[in-house]
């Protein structure tokens, strides 16, 4: 497999951007001076990697970078105009779809990716999808990238990146709610902030990990505490008849509807 020459991130001091910027570098996959990444007036994320090449705008980006990952704000892509011919494109942007993609970059190389703000610590999921005729080497170099970030795959269909925006990509936000929820009420019950997240944040880490290890699903996991006949059956009995289920599928059913609007 060839090496990558210079990756370029628009976007790349961002939140995704920056935290997939972060992930190559930490993972050793390119190096800093192979990476250029558009500035931003509020952060420089990169301040560990001197060598990093920042530029002032996306043309700046476009001299040197072999490989384009587009890591802007839906509503900022359309302000931008690249020319892209015969580069390979990474985009990481909601509700842009490939046909788009093609049309704005003039690119027959594209991707769409979508990781999520795991990404961060290296934990992302991150389900991508190549346009028709992509090469073997293209995919197997977005493969390492993404895997340079946390878990990857490839799935065959342009909707499921759709459909993964909500679910994956969205993710992290819908434990966060769970685990605030639950902080909350042990604050209410008189127990530390301090001990209320700590305890809360390691048992719905704790839990996943365990789903991990055993390979066991959810679905399996909940049986086997509803059969119990303990404490956890009365929770997870009063949460079900309180619509749980039901508030989880308008959440679902309210951000893959904000996809694809
Ligand atoms: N934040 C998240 O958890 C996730 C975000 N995404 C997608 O990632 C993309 C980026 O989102 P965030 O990082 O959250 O947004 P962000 O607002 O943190 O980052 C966007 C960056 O793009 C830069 N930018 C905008 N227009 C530019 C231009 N013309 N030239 C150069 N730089 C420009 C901004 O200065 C900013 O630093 C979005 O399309 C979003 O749908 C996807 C999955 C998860
Ligand atoms: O909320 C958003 O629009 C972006 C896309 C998926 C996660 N964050």
């Amino acid at each position: 497999m060839k090496p990558i020459l210079t990756l370029g991130i628009i976007g790349g001091n961002g939140w995704l951007g920056s935290a997939l910027g972060r992930s190559v570098l930490s993972s050793g996959l390119i190096s800093p001076n192979q990476l250029v990444v558009t500035a931003s007036r509020e952060h420089n994320r990169y301040q560990d990697w001197p060598g990093v090449i920042c530029v002032e705008s996306a043309d700046a980006l476009l001299e040197v970078a072999e490989v384009v990952v587009v890591s802007v704000r839906p509503e900022q892509f359309s302000l931008l105009t690249l020319s892209l011919e015969n580069r390979l494109v990474i985009s990481l942007m909601a509700k842009v779809p490939i046909v788009a993609l093609a049309a704005a970059t003039g690119s027959n190389r594209i991707v769409r990716a979508m990781p999520n703000a795991a990404a961060s610590v290296g934990r992302s999921y991150t389900p991508w999808c190549a346009m028709p005729g992509l090469s073997a080497e293209d995919c197997a170099f977005v493969q390492r990238l993404f895997s340079a970030c946390g878990v990857s795959d490839e799935v065959e269909d342009e909707s499921q990146i759709d459909y993964l925006t909500a679910l994956t990509g969205s993710g992290p936000a819908f434990p966060a709610l769970l685990a605030d929820a639950l902080i909350q009420h042990a604050i209410t019950q008189g127990i530390s902030p301090t001990v209320a997240q700590r305890g809360v944040l390691q048992t719905l880490s704790g839990a996943s990990q365990l789903m991990l290890d055993e390979n066991a699903s959810p679905a399996d996991m909940v049986a086997r505490f509803l059969d119990y006949g303990g404490t956890t059956t009365e929770g997870l009995n009063a949460m079900l008849q309180h619509g749980f289920r039901d508030a989880v599928q308008e959440g679902m059913k309210a951000a893959y509807g904000a996809v694809k609007c």
